[in-house]
């Protein structure tokens, strides 16, 4: 098992009912890859008896720990290598952990004869072909709990707050943990929302009393602009770093209202910590699901949520785009910002 891309609240649990399940069910020995496709091109691996995963599934990040090491183009890289230190360690196949990016990996290293199955993880919710992954829960009610403290600093001093949540390209977490906190503007990557119309809604708001909250996704691309806000600049990967729309938008409420307004970036804290009960189950599910598809050999499919089903789906499918916040429920949120 490997896990890889950025950490989310759920994947210790993933490790531990695979585990669980493998021993328990197969009489597999389960092995954990030490941070993502960097282990199992250096060969950094460790054994994982029941008793490493032994009360994991309340703990958040990764046993394992993660990174964003490139299957094909890291040093040492590529399926012929990753095949001869799978055979050098004895293992028989591959769980990966990850988001679009590592599946997308998976699913290359799988067409090129590795035997690799995926589990799907990421706080965005934007991976096709499953209802949900596992942290997204968990960062929504992280955020839903941010949310509602701000309010009533907000309603003390009648100030505008902003919010600013992770969701890089796609608004799912600013869209439910807006709705849940009752904020009364969200602007996510998807609509591209005048600030004009928010600058209507906090006056709005604020006219009749009460102290606008405004949720933001980091990846919200203000009109005007051709791609999202990345103050902190862009990594050696070339991925630039989100963030500071908050602290824009802020600024832009406070030039056109009037309003006194204060910015918060929840950022990691979004990903940090406990994984909550629903988010438990579902890696609990995903993971024991993983550990099947591994007994019937079936390479290049990954586990997916499907109403109340854990199914299996070739990765490819969950890799067609991602999956976006469609337009009719941003326009079934909007209903209620404002007046
Ligand atoms: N198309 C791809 N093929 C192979 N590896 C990829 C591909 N896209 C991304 N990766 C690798 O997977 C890593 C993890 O992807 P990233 O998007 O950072 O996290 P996540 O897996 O959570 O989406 C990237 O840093 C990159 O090295
Ligand atoms: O600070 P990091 O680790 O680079 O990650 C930031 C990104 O990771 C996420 O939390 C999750 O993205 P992935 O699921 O693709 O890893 C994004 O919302 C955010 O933009
Ligand atoms: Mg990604």
């Amino acid at each position: 098992m490997l896990t890889s891309g950025g950490d989310c609240p759920g994947l210790n649990a993933v490790i531990r009912s695979a585990v669980l399940h493998g021993i328990k069910s197969y009489d597999m020995e389960m092995v954990g890859i030490r941070n993502g496709w960097s282990g199992l091109i250096e060969k950094d691996v460790e054994d994982l008896p029941r008793s490493r995963v032994r009360g994991l599934a309340r703990t958040g990040g990764t046993i394992l720990g993660t990174s964003r090491t490139h299957p094909y183009d890291a040093e040492g890289g590529g399926p012929e290598n990753m095949l001869r230190n799978l055979r050098e360690l004895d293992i028989d196949a591959v769980i990966a952990i990850g988001g679009e990016g590592t599946l997308a990996g998976a699913n290359r290293l799988a067409a090129d004869g590795l035997p690799i199955v995926g589990v799907p993880k990421t706080i965005d919710n934007d991976l096709q072909g499953t209802d949900y992954t596992f942290g997204f829960d968990t960062a929504v009610q992280i955020a839903t709990d941010a949310m509602d403290r701000l309010r009533t600093t907000g309603e003390s001093h009648h100030r505008c707050m902003v919010a600013e949540v992770m969701g890089r390209h796609v608004g799912w977490i600013a869209l439910h943990s807006g709705m849940a906190a009752g904020a009364h503007a969200i602007l996510i990557p998807e609509v591209r929302t005048p600030m004009s119309q928010v600058a209507e809604w906090v006056q709005q708001v604020h006219d009749r009393g009460r102290s606008p909250l405004v949720v933001v996704a980091e990846g919200f691309i203000p009109e005007g602009h051709d791609d999202p806000l990345a103050e902190a600049g862009v990594e050696a990967s070339g991925r630039p770093r989100l963030g500071g729309i908050g602290e824009w938008v802020t600024r832009e409420i406070e030039e056109m209202t009037g309003i006194e307004t204060r910015s918060t970036i929840l950022g990691h804290i979004q990903r940090g910590g406990a994984p909550t009960a629903t988010d438990r189950v579902l890696s609990t599910r995903f993971g024991m699901g993983a550990v099947d598809l591994v007994a019937q050999r079936r390479w290049g499919q990954m586990v997916a949520a499907n109403g109340t089903e854990i199914i299996s789906i070739p990765m490819s499918a969950a890799l067609k785009g991602l999956k976006k916040v469609p337009v009719s429920r941003y326009d079934e949120a909007k209903i209620l910002f404002g007046r």
